[in-house]
C-alpha cells in the first residue's frame, strides 16, 4: 500500500480521500527541515502547501518518493529541477483556490481604498476618528493587473464589475483572450505609468522577481496603491517602504512576503500598509477544493499511474491510464532494447525517433515517448523514469523526435524506436500481441517475432550454415536452458539476427565463447 505524508495543514478531506482510496497517510505538520529529511524516506508521496520547503537536500533522502502534491498553485517552494532529476512527479491544483485568492486581492483593494483595518482598530479603541479616514472611490480608477492568468483574469472580471478600467501586462496573454475578458493589454512600462492601483498575479520566476522594483515605483503615478497576493519577491520591499514613507505610494496591501513567515518588516510600522499572513487561499471552500483535488490526483498517480496537473510530466488521464499501460510497457521495453545495445557498444546516442503507427498513433503519445526514453536511458542512468528521462536525454544533447503515421499499418499497432549513434542507426519495432502483450517484430529492418523475456541474448551473425548448432552447443555446455529461439535475416546469406530468451543471465565467459564463434558479428545480453 503506498504511503503519503501530509506535512502542511490540509483540510481533513485529504486524509479521508487517501484512506478511502487505499493509501496509507500520516499527518505531521510543522516539521523542521531536518525532521522532514529524517522521515521522508518512508513515503511514496508528500502532500504540501506553501510552508514545507521541498529542497534538494530533502529530495536526496526521499529514496521512495514518487510524487509531491501541492494543494494549491505556487510550486516555488519545491525544487522542481531536483525533483525532476530524481524522477519525482510534482503536481499542483491549478484552479482550486483561484477564485478565493482573487477575492482576497479585491478585499485588499477595498481595505486599502477605505483604510478599513486602521479605521476598525481606531473605532474599536473608542476614538471615532471620522475625519481621519478619508477614502478613494474605485469606480473609474485604472487597475493594472500584472499577470493575467487564472487569478489575474478573475480579479479583472470582478474589477470590471466594480466599474474600474482594467489594463493588463502579461507577455503570454493573447489579444483575443484580452478582448474576451475585457481588459486592455499593454506593456509593463505603460501599466506602471497609468495604473491607480497595481495588483500582481504572476508566479515568482527569474523574469518576475522584483518586477515592482525601485525604478518601477519611481515611474508609477504619485498616489499609486500596490497589492501583492501572489508571491513575496515580486516587489522590492525596502524600496516600497521608502516610497510609502515619502508618500509617492499611497498604500500597499501585502499577503505575501520575501521571507515567510514574515515576523518583522519595515513595512509593518507604516500606517498605509495592510498585511495578511499569506491568507490568499485560506477559505473553507478553497481549502476543501485543493485538499480533495490533490488527494485524488496523488492517489490516482500512486495507484493507477494517471497523471494530472503535473508540472514536470505529460498528463495521463485516469481514463487513459489503463489503456496506455500496455503501450507504455511496449515503449519502455523497446527503449530498453535499444538502450542496452547502444550501451553494449559504448556509443553515444545523438538522436532518437519514436514512430507510432496504427492504434498507437491515435493515443496520447507524450507519455509513451517519455516511457520509451525511460527505457532507453535506463541502462545509462540508474533511476531513469518517465519524469526524468526527457530531461536526461536533453541534458545529454540527444535530439528526440516523434513521428505519428496515419498510413495503414500491417500491425494493429506498431511502435518503432530508431537510435542514431556516431556509427549507425538502429531501429527496433514492436507491437502488442492480443492487445496487451509487448512483442518485438523488427530489429534493424529485419522481421523477427519475439516476446520480451527477463533474460535474453541478442546475436548478429552472417547467414551461413553452422551458426545455430555451434551457438546451441555453447549454451548447452554452459548449462543454460533456452526458453525461446527466434531468427531473422535480411536476405538469404546476408545479415542475420538471433534473439533467444534464456533462463538465466549469461556469464562473461559464455558471452566470450559466443562472440568467438565463427560467423558471429556481435553478441549482447539483454534484460527486461
Ligand atoms: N496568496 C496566495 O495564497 C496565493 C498566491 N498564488 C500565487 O498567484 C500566482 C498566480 O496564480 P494563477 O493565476 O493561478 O497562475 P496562472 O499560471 O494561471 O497565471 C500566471 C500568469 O502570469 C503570467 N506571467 C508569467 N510570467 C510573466 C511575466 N514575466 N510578466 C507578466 N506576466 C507573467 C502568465 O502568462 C500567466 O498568465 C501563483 O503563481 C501563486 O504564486 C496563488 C494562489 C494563492
Ligand atoms: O496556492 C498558492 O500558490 C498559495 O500561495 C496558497 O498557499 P497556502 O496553500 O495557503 O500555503
Amino acid at each position: 500500500m503506498p504511503k503519503v505524508l501530509i506535512s502542511d495543514k490540509l483540510s481533513p478531506a485529504a486524509v479521508e480521500i487517501f484512506r478511502a482510496r487505499g493509501v496509507e497517510v500520516d499527518v505531521k505538520t510543522g516539521l523542521s527541515a531536518a525532521d522532514l529529511r529524517a522521515i521522508i524516506g518512508e513515503y511514496d508521496g508528500l502532500a504540501i502547501r506553501s510552508a514545507t520547503k521541498v529542497t534538494k537536500e530533502v529530495l536526496e533522502t526521499a529514496t521512495n518518493l514518487k510524487v509531491v502534491g501541492r494543494a494549491g498553485i505556487g510550486v516555488d517552494n519545491v525544487d522542481i529541477k531536483s525533483a525532476t532529476a530524481r524522477g519525482v512527479v510534482v503536481m499542483n491544483t491549478p484552479n482550486g483556490n483561484a477564485i478565493t485568492t482573487a477575492e482576497h486581492a479585491i478585499a485588499m483593494m477595498f481595505a486599502l481604498a477605505r483604510q478599513i483595518p486602521e479605521a476598525s482598530a481606531s473605532t474599536k479603541a473608542g476614538k471615532w476618528e471620522k475625519n481621519r479616514f478619508m477614502g478613494v472611490e474605485l469606480t473609474g480608477k485604472v487597475l493594472g493587473v500584472i499577470g493575467c492568468g487564472n487569478i489575474g483574469s478573475i480579479v479583472a472580471d470582478r474589477a470590471i464589475g466594480l466599474k474600474m478600467r482594467v489594463v493588463a501586462y502579461d507577455p503570454y496573454l493573447t489579444d483575443k483572450r484580452a478582448r474576451d475578458i475585457g481588459v486592455e493589454k499593454i506593456e509593463l512600462a505603460d501599466l506602471i505609468a497609468r495604473a491607480d492601483i497595481i495588483t500582481l498575479h504572476t508566479p515568482l520566476t527569474d523574469q518576475t522577481r522584483n518586477i515592482i522594483s525601485r525604478d518601477a515605483l519611481a515611474r508609477a503615478k504619485k498616489g499609486v496603491r500596490i497589492i501583492n497576493c501572489a508571491r513575496g519577491g515580486l516587489v522590492d520591499e525596502a524600496a516600497l517602504a521608502e516610497a510609502l514613507k515619502s508618500g509617492h505610494v499611497a498604500g500597499a496591501a501585502l499577503d505575501v512576503f520575501e521571507v515567510e513567515p514574515a515576523k518583522e518588516s519595515p513595512l509593518f510600522a507604516l500606517e498605509n500598509v495592510v498585511c495578511t499572513p499569506h491568507l490568499g487561499a485560506s477559505t473553507t471552500e478553497a481549502q476543501e477544493n485543493v485538499a480533495l483535488q490533490i488527494a485524488e490526483q496523488m492517489s490516482d498517480f500512486l495507484l493507477t499511474g494517471a497523471v494530472s496537473n503535473a508540472i514536470n510530466m505529460p498528463s495521463v488521464s485516469a481514463e487513459d491510464a489503463p489503456r496506455l499501460k500496455p503501450y507504455m510497457e511496449l515503449c519502455r521495453s523497446l527503449g530498453a532494447f535499444a538502450g542496452q545495445l547502444t550501451t553494449a557498444q559504448h556509443s553515444a546516442i545523438k538522436a532518437v525517433t519514436i514512430e507510432y503507427e496504427g492504434a498507437a498513433a491515435g493515443l496520447n503519445t507524450k507519455p509513451l515517448t517519455a516511457a520509451a526514453l525511460a527505457g532507453l536511458m535506463g541502462p545509462m542512468m540508474e533511476g531513469a523514469n518517465m519524469v526524468n528521462a526527457p530531461v536526461l536525454a536533453h541534458d545529454r544533447g540527444i535530439e528526440v523526435s516523434e513521428t505519428i503515421h496515419d498510413r495503414p499499418s500491417e500491425y494493429q499497432t506498431l511502435v518503432r524506436i530508431s537510435v542514431v549513434t556516431d556509427t549507425q542507426t538502429r531501429g527496433v519495432a514492436g507491437t502488442l500481441f492480443a492487445g496487451s502483450r509487448p512483442r518485438i517484430v523488427e530489429i534493424k529492418g529485419i522481421p523477427v517475432e519475439a516476446d520480451f523475456a527477463r533474460h535474453m541474448l541478442y546475436v548478429t551473425n552472417q547467414d551461413k550454415p553452422g551458426f545455430i548448432g555451434r551457438f546451441g552447443a555453447v549454451l548447452s555446455e554452459a548449462g543454460i536452458n533456452i526458453a525461446t529461439f527466434h531468427l531473422g535475416r535480411a536476405e538469404a546469406g546476408g545479415d542475420a539476427i538471433c534473439l533467444v530468451s534464456i533462463d538465466e543471465e549469461p556469464s562473461e565467459e559464455v558471452l566470450k565463447a559466443v562472440r568467438a564463434l565463427p560467423l558471429v558479428v556481435q553478441a549482447a545480453p539483454l534484460s527486461f
